[in-house]
């Protein structure tokens, strides 16, 4: 499948790297308002293709998205050292305004995968601004807290990240939730699965693990200025699902009707992907207190939205 990425910085150029290597994409091109970094991140990336299947890579102009399946948004400014991801919001905002009709006169039957944050508010807006049925407009959203949150629990409890079901839910962002009352291991619940592998989960193991997958972005932003190789590969993994027909269940946002009574809301749950976008949706079952806290992750993106929505073309 061929698959267009808008913003060829760290995130785009990354995403493009980890689609040739996993095969996942046939054809990637790279567009940038910096042409000269698109033409050199897809020169760099195609010097990786004799090590992956056979892909073509390069760059151009929004008539050179013509025909491709997925269109990734990973255009405009990403978070300074301890700046949150909703503070984005106004200038993405205005980025996408640009891109969107732009991407959609090239290839009006791509879907639109976003990347860019505040990534719920960045879906909400971009399935506005194109007019495209939510289904076609998916947020990469807590499809890398999921995976952050299987990695920290797969290390704790001495497995490998793909034997640990787990899923983060609601915002991709500081009010997400961790489903900690449907994790399982070994095909038990996470604390019996724990005890049984002689690795017991306590307080301060679930504090550490949660700390870790919400503030992952804060402690990676710090240390190297930008997060990409998680988002990367789940960037790739959603094409892999879409160019598939897989019919994968991943956490990814796209505009629901309604979420625990807010309605027009984007926030991820799990979904079954598959070559038209979004297919199904499944709420999963939630103990008292996960309830709320999506509810208000729901309220939070919500109100995010609602400030921003005036201003949108
Ligand atoms: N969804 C997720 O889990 C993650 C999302 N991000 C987000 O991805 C976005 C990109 O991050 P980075 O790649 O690190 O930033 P970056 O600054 O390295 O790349 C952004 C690129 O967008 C381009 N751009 C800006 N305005 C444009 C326009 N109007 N038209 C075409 N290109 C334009 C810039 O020239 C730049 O090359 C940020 O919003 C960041 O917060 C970052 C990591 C994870
Ligand atoms: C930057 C960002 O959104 C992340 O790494 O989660």
């Amino acid at each position: 499948m061929k698959v267009g990425i808008v913003g060829a910085g760290a995130v785009g150029a990354t995403a493009g790297f980890a689609m040739v290597m996993s095969g996942s994409a046939s054809e990637v091109v790279l567009v940038d308002m910096n042409e000269k970094l698109a033409a050199a991140q897809a020169q760099d990336i195609a010097h990786a293709v004799p090590f992956a299947r056979a892909a073509q890579v390069r760059h151009g102009g929004y008539a050179a998205l013509a025909g491709a399946g997925v269109v990734v948004l990973a255009a405009g400014v990403a978070q300074r050292p301890g700046e949150t991801r909703l503070q984005l919001l106004e200038r993405n905002a205005a980025v996408f305004g640009a891109i969107i009709p732009s991407v959609l006169a090239a290839a009006p039957d791509a879907i639109l995968l976003v990347a860019t944050n505040p990534l719920d508010v960045m879906t909400q807006i971009a399935t506005r601004i194109s007019g495209l049925p939510p289904a076609r407009v998916i947020g990469s959203g807590t499809i890398l807290d999921t995976a952050r949150f299987r990695a920290l629990l797969a290390d704790r409890l001495g497995v490998t990240a793909k034997s640990v079901h787990a899923h983060v839910v609601g915002e991709h962002g500081d009010s997400e939730v961790l489903l900690w009352s449907g994790a399982t291991v070994a095909c038990l619940p996470v604390d019996r699965g724990a005890e049984r592998l002689k690795r017991p989960l306590t307080a301060e193991d679930r504090a550490a693990i949660d700390e870790g997958v919400r503030r992952a972005a804060y402690h990676i932003i710090d240390g190297k200025g930008h997060t990409a190789f998680g988002i990367a590969g789940g960037l790739s993994r959603i094409v892999a699902a879409i160019a598939g027909d897989e019919r994968a269940v991943l956490t990814c946002s796209i505009l629901n009707d309604d979420v625990l009574g807010v309605p027009d809301v984007a926030l991820s749950l799990p979904r079954v992907i598959g070559a038209g976008g979004v297919l199904e949706t499944v709420l999963p079952d939630m103990s008292d207190e996960e309830t709320a806290a999506l509810k208000r992750s729901a309220e939070i993106l919500k109100e995010a939205v609602t400030s921003v929505e005036k201003s949108l073309p």
